[in-house]
Parts: C-alpha cells; sequence; structure tokens
C-alpha cells in the first residue's frame, strides 16, 4: 500500500515537471519568432489575432501603444473642422491683397529700361558731343521721333534745347542732364490734373462709374482687372461690368480679376446687348452701395462703324442714371502711330477722359506719352508696365522722367 501511494506521488511530480518544461519551451520559440519592432510600428494597430490560441497566454498590449493620459492632447482647433467641401472652396475663395498704389512707378522703373536707353541715354550722348553741328541736332530730332514723341512736341523740345545749350557755353554732364529733364517734363505736362474720377460729382447716392474702352488686344479687360485692385487697395468697395458680351473668355477673365480681390461681376448671355450689361452693373452696384462700378467693353477696331456707334449707346445707356465720372482709353504703347489714330476716333464717339498706356515695359517708345496727350488734349492717368497683377501705376510725370534721364 505504502509502495503504491510512492509511486503515484512520483508520478504527479514527474507529471508536473514535464508540463512546466512545455509551457516554458513554447513561450522561448514565441519569442524567437515575433519580429523586432520598429518604435513606429508601436503606434499602429496590432495586426496580430486578438484571440489567444490553445496554450498561449493573453499579452500585455504593446507599450508603445500606450500614452499617458497628460500626454493625450486635445486636438486643435483647426484639426477640429471638418476640411471644406470644393464647393464651399469655390464659394469663399482666399482673397488676395494687392500692393499698394502709391510709388509703383518708381518701384517699376527699370521696366521703361528700352524707353531709357534709346531716348534719355541716346539724347544725353548726343548733347555731350563736343561739337553740336546742324547733324547733331538733326540726330536729336531723329532719336525724338522714333521714341514716338511726335513732330510738334519734338521741335518744340530741339528748339528750347538749342537755345538753353548755346547759354550754357560749356556742358557738364550734370548739366545737361538736369536740363533735359526740366525740357522732357515740361512738355510731359507736370500739372495736369491725372486723378482717376472714380467719385460721384456732388452729393448723389450712387457709386462712381468707370468705362474702359480700346481696340481689340489693348489690354482692356487685364487693365480693369488691375484697376479693381488699385481700388480695393485703397479701401473702395467696386463691382464689375462685363460689357465685352462677344466673347465669354474676355466675361470669364474679369470675373477671376474680381473674385481675387472680392468684387462682383454683372454679365449678361453671351451675344447680349452689352449696353444692358452695362446697365444693370450700375444698378446693382447701387443697390449693393458700391463706392465703384468699373464697366470693361467689348474690344472693336476703330474704323467698324457699327461697333463704335454700339460704344456710343453703351455710354448714353448708363447716362441714364447719371453721368460716366471716367472714361478710360486704353492704348497698346507699342503701336506708335496706329494708336494716336485710334485715340481720335474713339474721343468722337466718347469723350475720353483719361488714356491708359500698357505695355510701356515692351517699347522704346516712351515718348508717346507726350504725343498721345497732345493728340487728345487728355492726360495719361495709368502706365501698364508689365503682365503682373499688380503692374499697373498711377502715372507720375517726374518719376517717368526721372526714369528716362536718369544714370543706369
Ligand atoms: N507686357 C505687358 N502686357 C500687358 C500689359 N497689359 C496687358 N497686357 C497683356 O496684353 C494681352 C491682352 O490683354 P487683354 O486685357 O485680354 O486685352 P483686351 O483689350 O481686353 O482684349 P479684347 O478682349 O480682345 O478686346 C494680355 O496677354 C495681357 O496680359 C502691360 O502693361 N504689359
Amino acid at each position: 500500500m505504502e509502495i503504491v501511494i510512492l509511486v503515484v506521488v512520483i508520478a504527479v511530480v514527474a507529471l508536473a515537471a514535464i508540463s512546466g518544461l512545455v509551457v516554458t519551451g513554447r513561450r522561448k520559440k514565441a519569442a524567437e519568432t515575433e519580429e523586432p519592432r520598429t518604435p513606429e510600428s508601436t503606434t499602429e494597430a496590432p495586426t496580430r489575432t486578438a484571440e489567444p490560441t490553445v496554450g498561449e497566454e493573453a499579452e500585455a498590449p504593446p507599450e508603445g501603444a500606450r500614452r499617458p493620459i497628460e500626454e493625450v492632447g486635445l486636438p486643435e482647433a483647426e484639426e477640429a473642422e471638418a476640411p471644406p467641401t470644393p464647393e464651399a472652396a469655390e464659394a469663399a475663395p482666399e482673397l488676395e491683397t494687392p500692393a499698394p498704389t502709391a510709388g509703383r512707378l518708381v518701384r517699376l522703373r527699370a521696366r521703361l529700361s528700352r524707353s531709357q536707353n534709346s531716348l534719355g541715354k541716346g539724347l544725353l550722348t548726343l548733347l555731350s558731343r563736343e561739337h553740336l553741328d546742324e547733324e547733331t541736332w538733326e540726330e536729336v530730332e531723329d532719336t525724338l521721333l522714333t521714341a514716338d514723341v511726335g513732330v510738334g512736341p519734338t521741335q518744340e523740345l530741339v528748339e528750347r534745347l538749342r537755345e538753353r545749350v548755346k547759354v550754357l557755353g560749356t556742358r557738364t554732364p550734370e548739366e545737361l542732364r538736369t536740363l533735359l529733364r526740366e525740357e522732357l517734363l515740361t512738355l510731359v505736362g507736370p500739372d495736369l490734373d491725372r486723378t482717376v474720377h472714380t467719385e460721384t460729382q456732388g452729393a448723389v447716392d450712387r457709386p462712381g462709374v468707370v468705362l474702359v474702352v480700346g481696340v481689340n488686344g489693348t489690354g482692356k479687360t487685364t487693365t480693369t482687372g488691375k484697376l479693381a485692385r488699385v481700388l480695393v487697395a485703397d479701401g473702395q468697395s467696386v463691382v464689375l461690368g462685363a460689357a465685352d458680351t462677344f466673347r465669354a473668355a474676355a466675361a470669364d477673365q474679369l470675373e477671376t480679376w474680381g473674385t481675387r480681390v472680392g468684387a462682383r461681376t454683372v454679365r449678361g448671355p453671351e451675344g447680349g446687348d452689352p449696353a444692358s450689361v452695362a446697365f444693370d452693373a450700375v444698378k446693382q452696384g447701387t443697390e449693393a452701395s458700391a463706392d465703384v462700378v468699373l464697366i470693361d467693353t467689348a474690344g472693336r477696331l476703330h474704323t467698324k462703324t457699327g461697333l463704335m456707334d454700339e460704344l456710343g449707346k453703351v455710354k448714353r445707356v448708363v447716362e441714364k442714371q447719371g453721368p460716366v465720372d471716367e472714361v478710360l482709353l486704353v492704348l497698346d504703347a507699342t503701336t506708335g502711330q496706329n494708336g494716336l489714330v485710334q485715340a481720335r476716333v474713339f474721343a468722337e464717339v466718347v469723350d475720353i477722359t483719361g488714356i491708359v498706356l500698357t505695355k510701356l515695359d515692351g517699347t522704346a517708345k516712351g515718348g508717346i506719352v507726350i504725343a498721345v496727350q497732345r493728340e487728345l488734349g487728355v492726360p495719361v492717368k495709368l502706365v501698364g508696365l508689365g503682365e503682373g497683377a499688380d503692374d499697373l501705376a498711377p502715372f507720375e510725370p517726374d518719376a517717368f522722367v526721372d526714369a528716362l534721364v536718369e544714370e543706369a
């Protein structure tokens, strides 16, 4: 009996020892086959099956997956917001802040370098010659004509220069520069009123109205868009009228300009009556208490009588709600004398009150400023000096002439 009890005890102890060995062996094997974990992988969702298999023990969750409570920050305010839907993004585009308008011409004067080389530097080189004979004066004249200063102003300038150089006797480069600067400035007209009239005259409760006209491709739409930016930069609210109903792309182009600075664009059906779009733009601008309504018209050849008549009608229809405060003629400075012909015809149909000379950055013919003012008796008020959104500058005679005669 005692022997039987002893055998049973030995058997139990032996069994217990064997099962203990098996469990330890399994644990070791599991540890060997487990992949080493990178720090990143600890934050990933576990990929192993959630349920332990027979013979395994439930494992503690990996250390890295747990974060002490103080490390769990609250989501940032913007993170908490739902991302905008494409519709919402379209409805509220990010508004741009246009560059300030003061001193733009000074900042952009390097863009006049072609005019500077041919006009300013060319004249200074000629006037610095020791003997100013007839031939040299003819060259001075040619330089001015080539830069599109125009015949009348060229003759006046040469006469004044001849007189003053004679009085001066010996000339230093600095004296010549001062003399030329003064004479060019007189021709450009330092005292002309170059204000773009965007305000209504008198105590009238309606927006100022600006009509933008010119032939195709001179830069009307671009100028209207840039002008809207100038006005917005100066704190004014603007409504745009897309009265170019011939080209849907022109209205789209204008609307894009407007959207960038938060200005509404009034447009009509393609091929619709431009006068009615212009009328609506002023009406909506008045209802919205806008400060200014800018109306972009379709480009038209000055030689097409029907189109020019239509332009007259646009202006007359707008005037039913009050006078147009500014009529800007956009001229491409690179077209030279042809620009003057256009100017004359447009002035007959709608009273031009200001000129915008575009593309002055791409021409040596900066003298057109003088010629066109002389031709129309209307001042250049704005100049385009590039395709950038803020490359439209108020025209400042001093800065312009300085740029022409300054030392490089
Ligand atoms: N370099 C330069 N390019 C300019 C300037 N102003 C306008 N342009 C460019 O001239 C081209 C014609 O401009 P638009 O504004 O479309 O001309 P538009 O007169 O409205 O043309 P239409 O709608 O066809 O009558 C565009 O490529 C403009 O970027 C400027 O001052 N300098």
